[in-house]
């Protein structure tokens, strides 16, 4: 059984990791992709809406996609979301399954600094899609990620949470940049409005 995990502060979930984590199930022929907030991500700001709205928000986005699923495991966890801690307790739970975790090309240049990222790499394979401003340099990673990044192409979309929570600050449109449930959710919650 192959599984990926398209993981995520997902504030909000986008059509561009929905793009990824498709594009992942169909280029290695995943059974699975789970997709997972996480609760406090490492390397960047906290999120805007709280664990529960991005879990709710993601439950949302996939459904409908018989192969696509929600994680909560970091949510629940609480505290700082390292994805080492994440895969130790999913292969322990699942240990017949290979897992990939699916990341964008920001992220492939960054995996270096990961937590335990020498510990990770022997423990799954990551795939990696590209993203509009960032370049994919395989060849730069250091020695114990060579062979373990496999690339899957996607529709190029130049989309990102950070622009989401600006447009709808700003009163602008999100539809189709979101899935219409996410959208709804959005509107209905009055999330990332701005307060008075
Ligand atoms: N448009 C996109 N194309 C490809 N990968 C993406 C895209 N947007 C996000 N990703 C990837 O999805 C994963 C989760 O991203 P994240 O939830 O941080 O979204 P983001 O849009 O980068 O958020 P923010 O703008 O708040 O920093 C990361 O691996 C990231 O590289
Ligand atoms: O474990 C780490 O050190 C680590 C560092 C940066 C990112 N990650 C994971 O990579 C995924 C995408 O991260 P982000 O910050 O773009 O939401 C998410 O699941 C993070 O928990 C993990």
């Amino acid at each position: 059984m192959k599984i990926g995990i398209m993981g995520g502060t997902f504030d909000p979930i986008h059509i561009g990791h929905l793009l990824a984590g498709e594009a992942a199930r169909d280029a290695y022929a995943l059974d699975h992709v789970w997709f997972m907030p996480s609760h406090i991500p490492p390397h960047k700001h906290q999120a805007g809406a709280s664990g529960t709205e991005r879990l709710e928000m993601t439950s949302e986005a996939v459904a409908g996609h018989p192969a696509f699923g929600v994680l909560d495991i970091e949510v629940l966890r609480g505290g700082v979301s390292y994805t080492i801690d994440t895969i130790k307790e999913l292969q322990e739970l699942h240990p017949a399954v290979d897992f990939y975790f699916i990341i964008g090309a920001d992220m492939v240049n960054y995996l270096p600094h990961w937590q335990g990222i020498e510990e990770l790499a022997q423990r799954i394979c990551f795939i990696g899609v590209r993203r509009p401003g960032f370049q994919l340099a395989l060849n730069e990673l250091p020695h114990y990620l060579q062979n373990k990044v496999l690339l899957a192409d996607m529709p190029v979309v130049d989309i990102s949470s950070t622009d989401i929570r600006e447009r709808v600050a700003e009163g602008r449109t999100t539809r189709y940049l979101v899935p219409d449930r996410v959208h709804d959710y959005i509107t209905r919650g009055g999330l990332y409005e701005v307060q008075p």
